[in-house]
C-alpha cells in the first residue's frame, strides 16, 4: 500500500534457547501489526518492561531480525525480498537506527567527523568530501553541535549526551523518513535525557521524520509520544493515542506500568522538564553521562 509508511503485519519471532535435549522455544514477539502512515510524520513510542519483546521488534523493523512469520513492508518493500548492495543501501536511505549506548555505536579509533563525512558519501556518492563537510555540519548544527566543536575528537573524547547527539546526526546525514530509537537515553545522564527527546521532537516537526521510540520509560514517552503500544511479553497489549492510553489505560498491565509513575507527572507532563531540556544550542557545555 502506498500511503503507509511502514506496514508490520502479524510478525512473529521465536528464539531456540539452550542445549539440543532441553531445547526451549521463546516468542520474543507474538504476531504484532502495527503502521505508520506516509507523509504523517509522527512519534510512536513502543513500551514495556524488560523482556517484553521491543527490541525484537525494532531489530525487526531494521532489518536486522528476520521474523519468524508475518511480513514488514517498508515504503513499498518488502524487507523479506530485499537482497544485494544497492537495496540494502536504499533501505538505510529511509530508515536509520539509534541505540541504547552511543559509545558502542563509534569505532572508538576513528575521529566522529570521519565517520560523518563517510556517512555522507556513502548515500550521496560522488558529491565530494567539500560537499559532504558541509552537509555534516549542517546535520551537526540540527543537533546543536557543530563541525568546529566535535571537529578532531574521538568518541571518547565527547560526553554520552554529545555523542548520542552525534549519533543522531549521523543518522540525519541519510535523509531518513523513519528513526527507530532503541532506549536511546536511558545510558545518559538523566539530566540531558529532555533534550535529546526534544530533539525527536524536532525532527518530526521539522523534517518530517518519523520516530519509533522504544523505552521502559513511561514519562519521556508520555512526553513526546503521539502514540503508544503497549507490549507484554511478546505481544501489544494496548495501543493508540498516547493521552488517551496513559490518562485512562484499558489494560491492567497498563494500569500497572502507569501507577509505577507519579500520577502527577503523567497527568501534567511539563512535571517531568528539566532545566536542560532546551540546551541544544552549538557550544552547550555538556557532562560526561
Ligand atoms: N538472540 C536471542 N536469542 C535467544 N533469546 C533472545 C534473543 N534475543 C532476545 N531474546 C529473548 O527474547 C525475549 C525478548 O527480548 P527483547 O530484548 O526483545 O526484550 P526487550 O523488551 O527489548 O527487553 P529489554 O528492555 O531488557 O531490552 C527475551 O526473553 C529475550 O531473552
Amino acid at each position: 500500500m502506498n500511503d503507509l509508511l511502514l506496514d508490520v503485519m502479524e510478525v512473529s519471532k521465536t528464539f531456540a534457547r539452550g542445549r539440543l535435549l532441553s531445547r526451549e522455544k521463546i516468542v520474543a514477539v507474538n504476531k504484532v501489526s502495527m503502521q505508520l502512515a506516509a507523509g504523517q510524520p509522527e512519534i510512536l513510542a513502543i513500551i514495556g518492561e524488560s523482556g517484553s519483546g521491543k527490541t525484537t521488534l525494532a531489530r525487526m523493523i531494521l532489518n536486522m531480525e528476520t521474523p519468524t512469520s508475518g511480513r514488514l513492508v517498508l515504503d513499498g518493500t518488502d524487507l523479506a525480498a530485499m537482497g544485494g548492495n544497492a537495496a540494502r543501501l536504499a533501505f538505510m536511505h529511509k530508515v536509520q537506527p539509534i541505540f541504547q549506548n552511543p559509545f558502542e555505536s563509534f569505532n572508538p579509533l576513528k575521529r566522529v567527523e570521519r565517520y560523518l563525512l563517510m556517512t555522507r558519501l556513502r548515500f550521496t556518492g560522488a558529491a565530494g568530501e567539500s560537499t559532504a563537510a558541509v552537509a555534516v555540519d549542517a546535520a551537526l548544527h540540527k543537533v546543536g553541535l557543530s563541525l568546529k566543536e566535535v571537529g578532531g575528537r574521538y568518541p571518547h573524547e565527547l560526553s554520552g549526551g554529545q555523542l548520542q547527539r552525534v549519533a543522531i546526526a549521523r543518522a540525519l546525514l541519510a535523509e531518513p523518513k523513519l528513526i527507530v530509537a532503541d532506549e536511546p537515553v536511558s545510558m545518559i545522564d538523566a539530566s540531558l535525557r529532555m533534550s535529546i527527546v526534544n530533539l525527536f521532537r524536532t525532527l518530526r516537526d521539522e523534517l518530517g521524520i518519523s520516530i519509533i521510540y522504544v523505552t521502559h520509560d513511561l514519562a519521556t514517552a508520555y512526553y513526546i509520544s503521539d502514540r503508544i503500544m503497549i507490549m507484554q511479553k511478546g505481544s501489544v497489549v494496548e495501543s493508540g493515542d498516547a493521552r488517551t492510553v496513559l490518562k485512562a489505560p484499558r489494560h491492567p498491565y497498563t494500569r500497572q506500568l502507569r501507577e509505577a509513575v507519579l500520577l502527577p507527572e503523567v497527568a501534567s507532563a511539563p512535571a517531568i522538564v528539566t532545566p536542560n531540556m532546551n540546551g541544544l544550542s552549538p557550544g552547550a557545555p555538556e557532562r560526561r553521562a
